[in-house]
C-alpha cells in the first residue's frame, strides 16, 4: 500500500535544542495513527512541522507524492491536510455555524465578509457547514456563539473546523482533553466515523482510546521514535513501558 503521508528524517532545532530528531513514518491511507508519549517527547512539535507551522531543520515530508516539507499551513490545507485548532477569540464571537462556514470558506479563497453577505457563491460552504453540524451532532446549537459551547460541544467544533475543507489527512492534537466521560464516548465514535472517508493522525493522551481505535501507533521519546506498531504490539512493549516511567535509557 502507498503511503498517503511519508516522512523522513524528519529534525526540529529550537536553537541548540532537538525538540525532534530523525523523525520517519510512512501514514497508510484511511488508518487512524496515533502519535504517543509523555510529556515533552515531541509531539506538538513533529504536528507543527508536518501542518507547516515550524519548518523543519532537516528531512522531508511528502503528502501523495508531493514534497511538501516547506509549504506553509494555508497551502496544505489547499492540498488536503487538515488540523484541528482551538475555537481562538475570532471564532468565540461567532455563532457555530458561521465558524463553520468560515472554515469552509477559506477552502474556497473567500473571507468574513464573504460569509456574512448573502452572495449566492457562498451556497457551497454553507451547505458543507450544515452537512458538517449534523455530522458533528451540533445541530441545536448551530446559532449559538461557539464561545458559549459546553467544553465538549467546543472540542467537538474544533474537529468540525479541522474537517471544514474535505482534508484526506486530519490531524487532531488531543481532541478528548479536559472531557468527561460521556464527550469522550462521541468523541471516540466521531473519530471513527472520521476515518470512513480521511485518514487521522492522533496526538491523544487517554490510553483507553488509543488502544482502542488506532491502527498504527507510533511512540515518541525525546523527540525520536522510540518504537511503531500495531496496540497489542506497543502495550506489550517493555521500552514503551519504560519511557512512560522515565526510565528509557
Ligand atoms: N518554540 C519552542 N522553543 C523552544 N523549545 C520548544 C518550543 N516548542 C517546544 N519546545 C520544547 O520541545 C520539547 C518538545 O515539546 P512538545 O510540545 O513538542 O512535546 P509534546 O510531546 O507535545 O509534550 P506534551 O505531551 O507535554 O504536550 C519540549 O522540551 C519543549 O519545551
Amino acid at each position: 500500500m502507498t503511503a498517503i503521508l511519508e516522512v523522513r528524517g524528519l529534525t526540529v532545532k529550537f536553537g541548540d535544542f532537538v525538540a525532534v530528531r530523525d523523525v520517519s513514518f510512512d501514514l497508510a491511507p484511511g488508518s487512524i495513527h496515533s502519535i504517543i508519549g509523555p510529556n515533552g517527547a515531541g509531539k506538538t512539535t513533529l504536528f507543527n512541522a508536518l501542518t507547516g507551522r515550524v519548518m523543519p531543520t532537516a528531512g522531508s515530508v511528502t503528502f501523495a507524492g508531493r514534497d511538501i516539507t516547506r509549504l506553509p499551513m494555508h497551502r496544505r490545507t489547499v492540498l488536503g491536510i487538515g488540523r484541528s485548532f482551538q475555537v481562538t477569540s475570532l471564532f468565540a464571537a461567532m455563532t457555530v455555524r458561521q465558524s463553520l462556514a468560515l472554515a469552509c470558506q477559506r477552502k474556497l479563497g473567500l473571507g468574513l465578509l464573504g460569509i456574512l453577505s448573502r452572495d449566492r457563491s457562498l451556497a457551497p460552504a454553507a451547505a458543507r457547514a450544515d452537512e458538517l453540524l449534523a455530522f458533528l451532532g451540533l445541530g441545536d446549537v448551530a446559532e449559538r456563539k461557539s464561545g458559549e459551547l459546553s467544553h465538549g460541544q467546543q472540542r467537538r467544533l474544533e474537529i468540525g473546523l479541522a474537517l471544514a475543507a474535505r482534508p484526506q489527512v486530519v490531524f487532531l492534537d488531543e481532541p478528548t482533553a479536559g472531557m468527561g466521560i460521556d464527550d469522550i464516548d462521541a468523541v471516540r465514535r466521531l473519530i471513527r466515523e472520521i476515518a470512513r472517508t480521511c485518514t487521522v493522525v492522533l496526538i491523544e493522551h487517554n490510553m483507553a482510546i488509543v488502544m482502542g481505535i488506532s491502527d498504527t501507533i507510533t511512540v515518541m521519546f525525546q523527540g525520536e521514535v522510540l518504537v511503531e506498531g500495531p496496540p497489542d504490539a506497543i502495550r506489550a512493549d517493555r521500552r514503551v513501558q519504560m519511557a512512560y516511567l522515565g526510565e528509557v535509557a
